[in-house]
């Protein structure tokens, strides 16, 4: 017989205790045979495979003695401050700072005056505190918390931090290390590593789509999905390793190939979500990084001009000199709740001057410097999320209206998913004569360039402020560009409304993901379901050949990377993911 569900056996014996960052962690081993009916149940605490046993690091054993404390709120003068105190010792502190008064009632705000705690109650801190308890576990950080809402002064706020290591106490009372209340939260099972990822983005949004993102990531679905992966492809794990243990001499239910079977389909499961989670995180990347917008175009067409009309202030030098910006420009602003770092770059050009002939006849040529800034505003561009391709009317002497353009910079934006085309100096000619030029640049030149035919570009002038145009009356103008790219960034970042909470993925978890995805697809190839081995679903006699030992192995790896995900890795992996998330914190968090 093979692992029936009612043949549970839980063998239960204890191994050396583990140690991770100073807690103690007791094994229990579970018998391979109850893994399939148990193991789904296994959430919240640290688990992995030994010798085919699934291992459950069960709540810590060891509870911290050190109390922490600090100010949460933001430094410097302030109608309230609030100091946060996590541990054993909060009722201690209390009694120090409130000597003689009654027990707080938990959850409860109350008004209390707060004494230095060794003056017997004649030094005031505060006179008007607002103290709340919150007693372990159901607290923000799994341990007892007391908050104290004293007077924001920062000379009050002093006095109580310097009282508080004062209270007689327990155990150990210290100044708390950046992010240690959301690192005991995690310790404590209160969040798992998703959920602090979304805590510390929430923290630093900036723009409203940053907060809207951080807010999607921290509703704890994530990480349950993840575990939930997790735990599949441990079961699996589980369930491989049994049949290279036992297969010889016990008889099984399941063939060897209906098994294979069954672990290869839920893997494809698990790759189609992961294919939709790192499609979701790339999407939130630009929500939390900023959409990248590159300005091309020849020179003296107004990119500088635009750029520092949009972004408010001078960011880049204007001149009607050619071949002014050199470098790259680069100004990051807010549009509409959308961060973006608009990058002004260098005019595409290959002689000095259109046309210029130098002494010995041959078309003078452009020096070293504006050649190298030509390299980087193409390399720029093709690093870009958007491009906005500039050419402008100019009114030449010798050749009449015309509009100028560079063939290279059009031909980049028609390479790029988000493009604009903007014709800037509107005001240079009558509307008679820009219709006609446009008309004629969009039949002669656009409509020649694949990707941009039927392109219609947004005529703008950044000289004269009543061609900036309007959303609503004006397709043009400034403000017709901005609202295109509005309309862009929804496009590029919107999820359909059932996925998002995809919007929390971040770019740790999605390279993660990415390295999950090839464990299992080892894993295809380990049991002949390779890359043309799926098409077709599951053969269920592929099984009978694959390699076991090494799907199995597979299957441990990819289970590790999502375990990197929530906190639940491998015991060695802990620390080090701990110090990456948890440096990005400040201290009262
Ligand atoms: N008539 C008119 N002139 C403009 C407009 N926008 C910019 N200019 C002028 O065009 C010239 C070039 O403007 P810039 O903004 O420096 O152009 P650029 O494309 O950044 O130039 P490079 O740095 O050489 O690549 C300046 O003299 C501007 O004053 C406009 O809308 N109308």
């Amino acid at each position: 017989m093979y692992r029936g569900a009612n043949r549970c056996v839980y063998t239960c014996f204890r191994w050396p205790r583990y140690d991770i960052l100073g807690i103690q962690f007791r094994p229990i081993r579970l018998a391979r045979r109850s893994i399939t009916s148990s193991a789904a149940s296994l959430s919240g605490n640290r688990d992995l495979i030994e010798n085919g046993c699934l291992i459950r690091y069960q709540t810590p054993i060891q509870q911290r003695e050190d109390t922490i404390y600090a100010l949460s709120t933001a430094e410097g003068k302030a109608g309230i401050a609030v100091i946060r105190i996590s541990g054993p010792s909060c009722k201690s502190i209390y009694d120090g700072l409130c000597p003689s008064k009654p027990t707080l009632k938990p959850r409860y705000a109350t008004i209390r005056t707060l004494y230095h705690p060794n003056s017997n109650g004649s030094d005031i801190l505060d006179s008007e505190a607002l103290v709340l308890f919150f007693p372990n576990p159901k607290t923000v950080t799994g341990d007892d918390v007391l908050e104290l809402h004293v007077h924001g002064g920062s000379a009050t706020v002093k006095a109580v931090l310097s009282a508080i290591p004062k209270c007689t106490a327990d155990g150990p009372i210290r100044y708390a290390e950046p992010g240690e209340f959301t690192k005991r939260a995690f310790l404590n099972d209160r969040l798992d590593l998703a959920q602090v990822e979304a805590l510390s983005e929430t923290l630093s949004a900036e723009t409203e789509q940053q907060r809207r993102a951080a807010v999607r990531g921290s509703s704890g679905s994530l990480g349950r999905t993840y575990e939930d992966w997790r735990q599949k492809l441990l079961q699996a794990r589980a369930e491989m390793e049994a049949l290279i243990d036992f297969s010889e001499d016990q008889h099984f239910d399941e063939s060897p190939a209906s098994l294979v079977g069954n672990v290869t389909e839920q893997v494809r499961q698990i790759l189609q979500g992961i294919h939709v989670h790192e499609g979701a995180s790339e999407r939130s990347e630009l929500l939390r990084n900023g959409i990248k917008i590159a300005l091309v175009g020849p020179p003296n067409v107004g990119k500088s001009s635009f750029m520092n009309h949009v972004v408010g202030r001078e960011a880049s030098i204007v001149s009607g000199e050619s071949g002014t910006t050199r470098d790259i420009v680069e100004a990051n602003l807010d549009i509409r709740g959308y961060l973006c770092t608009f990058a002004d770059t260098a005019g595409f050009r290959t002689t000095a001057e259109d046309g210029d002939i130098d002494s010995y006849g041959s078309e003078a040529k452009i020096g070293a410097v504006e050649e190298e800034g030509i390299r980087r505003a193409r390399v720029k561009a093709t690093q870009s999320d958007v491009i906005i391709a500039l050419a402008s009317i100019e009114t030449g002497i010798s050749n009449g209206p015309h509009i100028r353009y560079d063939m290279e910079t059009l031909r980049i934006a028609a390479a790029c998913k988000e493009r604009l085309v903007v014709v800037n100096k509107r005001d240079a000619v009558s509307d008679e004569e820009l219709h006609s030029l446009v008309q004629q640049l969009r039949r002669d030149v656009l409509g020649k360039i694949e990707g941009l035919e039927g392109v219609q570009p947004v005529l703008i002038s950044c000289k004269e402020a009543q061609n900036l145009g309007s959303d609503q009356t004006d397709p043009g103008g400034i403000k017709g560009v901005i609202a295109r790219l509005v309309s862009s960034f929804t496009e590029m970042t919107s999820l359909p409304a059932t996925l998002q909470d995809l919007h929390g993925v971040t770019e740790r978890q999605r390279q993660l993901l990415v390295q999950c995805r090839g464990h299992l697809e080892d894993y295809l190839e380990s049991v002949g379901y390779g890359e043309f081995g799926h098409e077709n679903g599951v053969d269920e006699t592929q099984g009978d050949d694959a390699d076991i030992t090494m799907a199995a192995e597979h299957l441990r790896y990819a289970a590790n990377k999502l375990g990197r995900i929530t906190g639940r890795g491998e015991v060695g992996d802990v620390e080090e993911i701990l110090g990456v998330i948890f440096e990005k914190f400040c201290v009262g968090k």
